[in-house]
């Protein structure tokens, strides 16, 4: 039997390429977690943990995902069956709860290792790809109208976006209808235009929001009520024209049931991190497909890593009405694979090889580090929990 030999954990501090204004943070760094994990037989597998603006988007930060994996998750791993990884994920289950996106950098750690180790692809061992390149949709949050107006021209002329998400839900109503009013107006039909309020929005001002923004031209609004508010996020699907996307409520299958059941969506943001891992994003895929809800790709700005695990997910999947927002690389000033992945013509391309499809470059993945010395590190280094603007 080939075993589970080692888990490492590294916290990664990454500046991105401009400030990224959401309703709960403003991101000048994006913190992950990469899991490195060895079986008995040498392969290596990586896998990712991501969330947005420390702890304020979700319950884990990386700093907390972290410590779940190296002080509960790794002893229950170690020595088991590197193969198994269902079994694997069964036994953390058994003694983790929640968690899900420290889940999801172990068990996407597992499924690169597995298909690795059979010299196959993830979108392999998934039923194989129905697509080699995935549309991609790229997020306007600068904060300011013209300078998101700007950006958009220059990733259209450049083909590298048609499809744009605006953060909104930090400013007043009226500001955020003017704002994405003003980028449909200057994009027409070039573009599509969607919004994430991020669960920023009450009940009342959702249905006055969602009136506005079918108006203004957008095609899909994201999460504009809390996750705990499932009712009132079925009544807006029902009631109003434009198509209601569920992110946050989703954390894995019993979610994505307990939404198609309740009518509570016209389609589902499917992420690897939130469902906890390759596996069970693939479940919460099957069950959008069965109630008849639409697919997105999405995204927690993840790294290369946890971009290409996603691709070779999504890559699988049948039906993927509203593309992917996998542009998570591109936000960064650094990465740290071998070779980069490829956008072209409105798409992210799979990556073709083993596993997840890439290599690291150990030097750059050091460079990373938060636990290098601080020299190394040069001025760029900003963990989020250590940045009390962030949220400002
Ligand atoms: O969907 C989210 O809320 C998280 C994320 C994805 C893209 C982006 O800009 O933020
Ligand atoms: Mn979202």
């Amino acid at each position: 039997m080939t075993k589970i030999e080692r888990v490492e954990t590294f916290i990664l501090d990454l500046p991105t390429i401009r400030q990224h204004v959401l309703a709960m943070a403003t991101m000048r760094t994006q913190s992950v977690v990469i899991v490195r994990i060895t079986a008995s037989d040498g392969v290596v597998g990586w896998g990712e943990g991501a969330t947005i603006g420390g702890l304020s988007y979700g319950e884990e930060s990386v700093e907390g995902m972290a410590l779940a994996i190296d002080t509960y998750m790794t002893p229950l791993l170690i020595g088991q069956d590197a193969g198994r990884v269902g079994a694997a994920m069964a036994r953390i289950g058994a003694f983790v709860q929640g968690n899900n996106t420290a889940k999801c950098a172990v068990e996407t750690a597992l499924q690169d290792a597995a298909a690795r180790r059979l010299g196959v692809s993830l979108a392999h061992l998934f039923g194989g790809r129905v697509r080699d390149r995935l549309p991609c949709a790229w997020t306007l949050a600068s904060g300011q109208s013209d300078l998101d107006i700007a950006e958009a021209e220059r990733l259209l002329d450049a083909r590298r976006h048609n499809i744009f998400k605006l953060k909104i839900g930090k400013r007043a109503l009226a500001d955020d209808i003017a704002h994405i009013a003003a980028i449909k107006r200057a994009l027409g039909d070039r573009a599509s235009i969607r919004v994430d309020v991020n669960q920023a929005w009450s009940v009342t001002d959702a249905r006055r929001g969602l009136a506005a923004l079918a108006d203004a031209g957008a095609d899909l609004v994201e999460q504009p009520v809390g996750r705990q508010h499932l009712p009132a996020l079925a009544r807006l699907t029902q009631d109003f024209p434009i198509a209601v996307m569920a992110d946050e409520i989703l954390r894995g299958a019993e979610d994505a049931f307990r939404v198609a059941a309740a009518a509570g969506a016209d389609v589902f943001s499917v992420k690897l991190a939130q469902s906890g891992g390759v596996g069970p994003a693939a479940k919460v895929a099957a069950i959008a497909e069965a109630a008849g809800i639409g697919i997105y790709g999405g995204t927690m700005i993840e790294t290369g890593v946890g971009t290409a695990a996603a691709a070779q997910l999504f890559a699988t999947l049948p039906r993927l009405d509203w593309g992917t927002e996998l542009f998570g690389p591109l936000l960064f000033t650094d990465d740290f694979l071998a070779t980069p992945l490829r956008y072209e013509e409105f798409a992210l391309v799979v990556p073709d090889g083993p596993g997840i499809g890439i290599d690291i470059d150990p030097d750059r993945l050091d460079a990373l580090r938060r636990d290098r010395p601080r020299s190394l590190h040069a001025s760029r280094a900003i963990p989020q929990a250590a940045n009390p603007q962030a949220g400002e």
